[in-house]
Parts: C-alpha cells; structure tokens; sequence
C-alpha cells in the first residue's frame, strides 16, 4: 500500500494549492481527482463562464456607446464563442495532471473513499496517509420537482452547441443571474426566476434591486416569489409550470437554485468524519471531528463565501498547518464578491447594512457615479457605489458597487481596505491617469 503524509482528495483550486504548498515543503503528497483534473472552477465555473462573459461585456460597452460614437450592437455567434471556450477548457485536464506529474506530485484518477481502518481506496487502489485533506467542492442542486429529470445545470449550459432561442432558469442567485445575462446576450429570451422577493442576500438590497432593474432592461423576464412546480415534456420543447398555475414553453430548463456539498461516496462515517447540511464541520484550524483529517474549500460549512479565492487561500494556510505545529487559527481577510454581467454588482467588507446599524462607528456615502469622467467616458447610467468608512480612523472599510467596471474597481479597494490606506497614503503614489485607479482618493 503507498503511503504519503497528505492525500489530498479533490483536484480543484482549493486541494490543488494545498497539494503544491506541502510538496514545496517537503511532504509526500497525493491528490486525488475523480473527474476533471483542475475542478469546477477551469472546467466549468469561473473560467469558462468569463470567456463567454467577454462577449457579453463587450456587447454591454457597445451599447453604452450607441450615440455617443458607435453604431450598430455587435451580435454574439455563440458556435464561435463555444469554440473558443473550449479551445481554453479542453486543455486544462490534461494540463493540471501533468502539471502534478512534472512536479513530482503522485495523482490518482478515481473516486476515493475511505475505509473503517482509516486508509483510502481508489478504485483497486489501497492509499495509506498520516492526514488527509478533503477539497471535494459542492455541485449543483436539484430541487425536488415534478419533471426534476428534465432540469439541466450549470456545466450543461456552459457547454451547449446551440442556445434555444427561450430558456427557463430556476434560482435568481451568483448562477442563475450570471448564465441569465450570457443568455440575454446571446440572444435568447430568458425566464429568470426566483422563489422569494430578494435575491442575493448578502448584497445590497438597493443594489441588487437596481441590477434586477437592469436585467429587466435588457429584456431579461424576471420573476420574483415564484415557484416552479413542474417541468414537462412538450414536443421537443419543455412546459414549466408555477405554484400559481402559471405555464410557459421553454426551450431547456436549468436549475440554479445552489449547490451542495459533495461528500457522498466518501464515507465519511467510517472515520468519524460529522457533516452538516452545509458541508464537512471544521474548527478554525480547518480541521475535522478527526483530527488527523482536514477540509478545505466549497465541501466546508463555513460562513465565508464559496469562491475559488477563498478555497486556494485555506489551501495554502493547510499548508503551513501540516506544515509546522502549533499555527494560528485561521483568519480571513476582506473577502470580495462580484456577480459578473454587462453591469456588475461587487462588494466587499463592512456593508452599508450593517454600517447603517452601527452609525457611531461607521459612515456610508452613497455616491451616483454617473457624472465622474470614468463613468461618463463609456456612458455607464448604472454606475453607483456606497463606500463604507470607519468614524474614528477615516479609513474605508467596505463596498459595495454597481458598474461595468466594479470587478476591476473593487480589487483597488481590496488593497486599501487590506493595507489599511488613507487617501494621503494613496496621493504618495503617481497612479496613471484618467483610471479607474487615479480615482481611488476621491472615496473618502
Ligand atoms: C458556474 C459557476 C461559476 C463560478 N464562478 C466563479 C467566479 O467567477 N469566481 C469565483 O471565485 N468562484 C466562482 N465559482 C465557484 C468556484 O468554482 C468554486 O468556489 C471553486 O471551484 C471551489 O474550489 P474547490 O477546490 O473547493 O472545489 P472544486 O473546484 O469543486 O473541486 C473539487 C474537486 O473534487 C473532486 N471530487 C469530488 N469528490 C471526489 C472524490 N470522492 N474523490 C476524488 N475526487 C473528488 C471533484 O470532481 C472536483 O474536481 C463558480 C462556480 C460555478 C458553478
Ligand atoms: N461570480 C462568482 O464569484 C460566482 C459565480 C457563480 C457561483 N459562485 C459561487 O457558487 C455558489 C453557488 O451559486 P448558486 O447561484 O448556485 O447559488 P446561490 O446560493 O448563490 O443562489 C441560488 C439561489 O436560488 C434560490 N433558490 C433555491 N431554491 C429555489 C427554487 N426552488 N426556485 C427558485 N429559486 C430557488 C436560493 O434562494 C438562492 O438565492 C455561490 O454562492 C458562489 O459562492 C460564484
């Protein structure tokens, strides 16, 4: 039986960083990886979704510009769009496996599970390890529908040959408003629905109300305290059916209604592993009900968000964890968000909820970016932030924007907010101007 001091499970951003990390240390270390090498987010997550997202955010500037210089929407070819995903995504299996194999990394392809004497098996294979890491990441959901058989998810829709000219999305969350505006994009007519009246609930309710807005704008039929109760079969189409006995015909229904830990086939239970509905339990060093087992990544029930910056984070702090004895606990830093479109919704540290609760402590500016030269240079009308700033220190302390320049904006903002940055600290550096950047003093 091989044995190592780590087995990673799990071949995704979040195992693949811990991995690296405890190899460069010395470790003998396996990972393993039961489908695509490299994991939801190259595969069929972030990187994927963004190629086909430049289409979209190109189509968007074009038409900000229609009578201000440009004429004629460029129109999305979605076979070429495909292709070129594709091009990137097919490659990337293949590529991070060998990218373990040059690096020394022993790799097992197969579903690993554990057995009651605490070793793991891969298929025929028996793995032996001092500790284990479980970055086994989250799939889709399916909600338990009448005609739930017919429901498509994320990875199909990532990776259609042709776009029905109508599609259906069930659960208005990072998903399903993402795959919407692709969609709208592309030219089909989108179905965007949404069980209660607030999507999106840890954003700004104002902000994501404006985004709704917009997507509506965009010709996006978005319906809110809606539930779907059935999709059947019509000809070679499908009928969604809602509570209220409302029908349509739809060309592919998919289900963005959240994903799920996955930890079935793992058997946990042999190795004293405990789960939650949320995930594998952890304490704050990552570590599991057994101490020789830790976890990391989207599969945690943790209440940081499931993004792929925050799973290569916890990999490299396991790293250092197994690593050497007796580290710290883990702590976060800001954490940003950004919902992707023609327009997008990003947010980051204190919110001006909170804020707004706490109003000794912390002032929330709430600024209409419209006329500032940045915005008004590429004609954007949803541009608005509300920056957060602590009372006692004038320093930001959060964000939250809408602009089709937010994914850019509040990365700028990551750094101040980290490096603790006054607008005097900013003025020391010469920053290129007219950018988004030589904006960074005017915040407060
Ligand atoms: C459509 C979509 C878009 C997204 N966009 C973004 C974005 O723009 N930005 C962002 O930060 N995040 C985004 N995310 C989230 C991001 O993809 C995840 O947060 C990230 O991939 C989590 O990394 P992970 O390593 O924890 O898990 P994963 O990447 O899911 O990797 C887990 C791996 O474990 C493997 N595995 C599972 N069980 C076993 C087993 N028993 N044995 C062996 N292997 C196993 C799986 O096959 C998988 O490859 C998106 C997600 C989706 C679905
Ligand atoms: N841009 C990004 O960074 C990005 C993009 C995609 C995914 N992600 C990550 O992946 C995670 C999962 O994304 P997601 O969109 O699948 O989940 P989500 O939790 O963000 O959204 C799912 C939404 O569907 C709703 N819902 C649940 N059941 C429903 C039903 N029956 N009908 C209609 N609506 C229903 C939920 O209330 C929720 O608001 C995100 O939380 C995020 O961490 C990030």
């Amino acid at each position: 039986m091989a044995d190592f001091d780590c087995i990673v499970i799990g071949g995704g951003p979040g195992g693949l960083a811990a991995a690296y990390g405890l190899h460069e240390r010395g470790l003998k270390v396996a990972v393993v990886e039961k489908d695509l090498w490299g994991g939801t987010c190259p595969n069929r997550g972030c990187d994927p979704k963004k190629i086909l997202m430049a289409a979209v955010e190109a189509q968007g500037r074009s038409e900000a510009l229609q009578g201000h210089g440009l004429t004629g929407v460029p129109q999305i070819d979605w076979s070429s769009l495909m292709a070129t995903k594709r091009a990137y995504t097919e490659k990337i299996p293949t590529g991070t496996q060998g990218g373990l194999q040059s690096a020394g990394i022993a790799n097992y392809h197969g579903e690993a599970s554990f057995e009651a004497d605490g070793h793991l098996t891969v298929g025929n294979t028996q793995l032996s390890a001092t500790n284990f890491i479980i970055a086994t990441g989250q799939a889709p959901r399916i909600p338990n529908i009448t005609g739930q058989e017919w429901l498509r998810t994320s990875n199909d829709f990532l990776d259609l040959d042709t776009l029905p000219a109508d599609i259906t999305l069930m659960g208005a969350g990072y998903v399903g408003i993402e795959l919407a505006a692709i969609a709208n994009a592309a030219g089909s007519q989108v179905h965007l629905i949404h069980h209660s009246d607030r999507p999106l609930r840890g954003f700004d309710g104002e902000l994501v109300t404006a985004l709704l807005k917009r997507l509506m704008v965009d010709g996006i039929d978005v319906q809110l305290d809606t539930d779907i109760t059935a999709v059947t079969p019509a000809d070679d189409q499908y009928q969604v059916t809602t509570a209220s006995g409302k029908t349509w015909t739809t060309g592919l229904v998919f289900a963005t209604a959240g994903r799920l830990p996955v930890t079935a086939g793992l058997h946990l239970e042999r190795v004293n592993v405990t789960t939650t509905a949320h995930g594998i339990q952890v304490n704050d060093h990552l570590q599991t009900t057994n101490p020789r087992v830790f976890a990391l990544g989207d599969v945690v029930d943790r209440p940081q968000p499931k993004l792929t910056p925050v799973a290569g984070f916890e990999g490299r702090y396991l790293t250092q964890t197994l690593a050497k004895k007796d580290q710290p606990a883990i702590t976060y830093p800001v954490i940003p968000a950004v919902v992707y479109g023609k327009t997008q919704l990003a947010q980051l540290g204190v919110t001006p909820a909170t804020a707004t609760q706490q109003p000794e402590t912390y002032a929330v500016s709430d600024l209409d970016l419209t006329s500032w030269y940045s915005y008004r240079r590429i004609q954007d009308a949803d541009a608005r932030i509300k920056v957060v700033t602590e009372r006692s220190t004038q320093r930001i302390v959060g964000a939250t924007m809408l602009s089709s320049e937010a994914e850019q904006l509040i990365n700028y903002l990551d750094f101040v907010i980290q490096n603790q940055l006054t607008p005097t600290d900013i003025d020391q550096a010469i920053l290129a101007y007219p950018t988004l950047a030589s904006d960074l003093t005017y915040f407060g």
